[in-house]
């Protein structure tokens, strides 16, 4: 809980000082505030979560304010390779833009996925109303090849599953409903827009199943045999988590995997996966990555989700709160 000071809004300093808890929402909040302290006026309208060494997607930001992890109370350092500990803040295309240049994932953070989903949260507080999601992630579907796209129709959160919900934590009802429907979790507005992007622009872009497991081992070719039995295009270790948060926010959401390797079902078969491969292909195919998204984010239409923060509720908050 943090902790109130009078009348005087806190400072930055006194912000990074505090303790943070994911799961409190006065806590998310000041997170926020710190935020807004460093990029001022800057309202962002689109987030974009960059996967592992899709870096080069919220590089190509114009006037970008760059605000490092460690100037954010609570965020962890985002430390897997393919990953940069900040968020960046700028244009794209003439929309403003809330980037976050390496994700949390939760087996970074002992499964804490309330704390992994938290960017997402911040970002809602901080007006955002569409969400572009993108992962590395191996093939299941033997149709795709290294260096594909393949557009999310929906998700098999497979820690959600076993009830390590970003959401279970979350008992403030300023949070919003946790009974959050998945249905149409990848808005499918915003996927006819993804497909028609991508025939602009001549690129192949495959459409299916993403499952996340819990990681950071890779899966063995049983487990990639059981997935696919199970419908799965295409496999990796995050996303899902940070999707139901978007949704219970009511952020629409699209999203994408680069398919950096395949998965392999032949046990007898030493196919091995290494995550310095998976950085490899994410090189040699962000540049078209980078292309999709920027195009997306042109045709865009506008949104409008009611803020978590209705007006009364900002004047019964302390200071720290004041001027959102
Ligand atoms: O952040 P993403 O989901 O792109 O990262 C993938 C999944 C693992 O963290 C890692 C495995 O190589 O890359
Ligand atoms: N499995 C899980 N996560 C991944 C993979 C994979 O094969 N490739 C990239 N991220």
């Amino acid at each position: 809980m943090v902790a109130e000071k009078g009348t005087e809004p806190l400072t930055l300093q006194e912000l990074l000082e505090l303790k943070i808890d994911a799961s409190n929402f006065m806590d998310n909040v000041a997170v926020a505030k710190a935020i807004k302290l460093q990029i001022g006026e800057f309202k962002p309208e689109i987030g974009i979560i960059c996967g592992s060494g899709l870096t080069p997607i919220g590089e190509q930001l114009e006037k970008a304010i760059i605000v490092p992890y460690s100037q954010i109370p609570g965020f962890p350092r985002a430390e897997v390779p393919g990953h940069t500990a900040a968020l960046a803040f700028g244009e794209l295309e003439g929309k403003k833009i809330m980037c976050m240049l390496g994700r949390f994932h939760p087996y970074e953070y002992n499964m804490d996925l309330t704390l992994c989903s938290m960017p997402v949260r911040i970002m809602h507080l901080l007006g955002v109303q569409t969400l572009i999601v993108s992962n590395a992630a191996g093939a299941i579907n033997r149709n795709f090849e290294f260096g594909d796209l393949m557009l999310i129709k929906d998700q098999i959160f497979l820690p959600g599953l076993a009830g390590y919900s970003p959401i279970v934590k979350l008992k403030d009802p300023h949070f919003g409903n946790c009974f959050v429907s998945m249905h149409s979790a990848y808005d499918k507005s915003l996927r006819t827009l993804a497909k028609k992007v991508a025939k602009d622009i001549d690129l192949k872009l495959h459409e299916g199943i993403y499952v996340m497991s819990g990681g950071p081992q890779y899966e063995s070719p049983a487990e990639v045999m059981l997935y696919k039995t199970v419908g799965a295009d295409a496999l990796g270790m995050s996303t899902c988590h940070e999707v139901t948060v978007a949704r219970q926010c009511g952020i629409r959401v699209v999203g994408f995997s680069l398919i950096t390797n395949i998965g392999n079902l032949d046990a007898d078969n030493a196919a091995e996966v290494t995550h310095d491969e998976v950085l490899d292909v994410a090189k040699f195919a962000a540049n078209h990555a980078t292309k999709f998204v920027r195009q997306l984010v042109k045709e865009l239409d506008d949104y409008t989700v009611p803020p978590l923060l209705d007006k009364k509720t900002k004047e019964r908050m302390p200071m720290y709160v004041h001027e959102f």
